[in-house]
């Protein structure tokens, strides 16, 4: 059985969430591990030296847990895919698809957790100006509401952080222009799911 874990990471409001569901919808045996299901309680998120608390880093999440659960996955993806609603099929053997078992991790910020991003064949990067982002940020209701000022103060100041230093980690991504349609986004990346997964031993 072929088992291939796909990443959808890139900006705040670049698009990961409704790029996933239509992935999910679209490709066999698809199950989704969430990033932002794994945000630590407000009481344990630090209040840094720009007076906000620290949302945007990677400890505010327990990635140990997302980990093991992606760990979970990869022992036993029929098992995961049940127990998460998914229906498992096998595909035509035909066309060489057969048992194919597929995962979405989604995030912000996948490829600045090492382990995470080596468990990755494929790394979707999804990317939109500032302008764009600070927009579609405000329309945005978050289980935290945003504090005014928390996106120029915070946000954006630390995307761009972690996008250099995910640049600097030589970790190789597939850049995706956010500011497409969003057909046309999917398109071009379940389009690179089939390439990956024909071509995937
Ligand atoms: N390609 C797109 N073009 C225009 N708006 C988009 C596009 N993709 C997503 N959006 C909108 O941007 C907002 C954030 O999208 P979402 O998928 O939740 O982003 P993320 O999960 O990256 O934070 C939503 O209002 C969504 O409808
Ligand atoms: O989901 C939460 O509990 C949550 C609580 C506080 C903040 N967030 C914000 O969630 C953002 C990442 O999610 P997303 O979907 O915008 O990529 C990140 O920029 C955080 O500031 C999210």
């Amino acid at each position: 059985m072929r088992r291939i874990i796909i990443g959808v990471g890139g900006v705040t409001n670049g698009g990961k969430t409704t790029l996933t569901k239509r992935l999910l919808a679209s490709l066999p045996n698809c199950c989704v591990v969430h990033q932002d299901d794994f945000f630590k309680l407000p009481e344990h998120i630090e209040v840094g030296e720009d007076g906000f608390k620290q949302w945007d880093v990677i400890t505010s999440i327990d990635m140990e847990a997302m980990v093991n659960t992606v760990t979970a996955w990869i022992e036993n993806p029929a098992k995961f895919a049940r127990s998460h609603g998914v229906t498992v099929c096998r595909l035509n053997e035909e066309h060489g698809e057969n048992d194919i078992q597929i995962l979405i991790l989604e995030g912000f910020l996948l490829y600045n957790h090492k382990p995470l991003a080596d468990m990755c064949a494929q790394r979707f990067y999804l990317t939109i100006p500032y302008e764009e982002c600070k927009h579609r940020r405000s329309g945005r209701d978050y289980p935290i509401p945003d504090p005014p000022g928390l996106f120029d103060g915070h946000v954006w100041p630390m995307y761009l952080k972690h996008r250099c230093e995910m640049e600097e980690s030589g970790v190789s991504v597939v850049s995706i222009d956010g500011l497409l349609s969003k057909d046309d986004i999917f398109n071009q990346v379940y389009t690179n799911i089939w390439n990956k997964i024909l071509n995937f031993s």
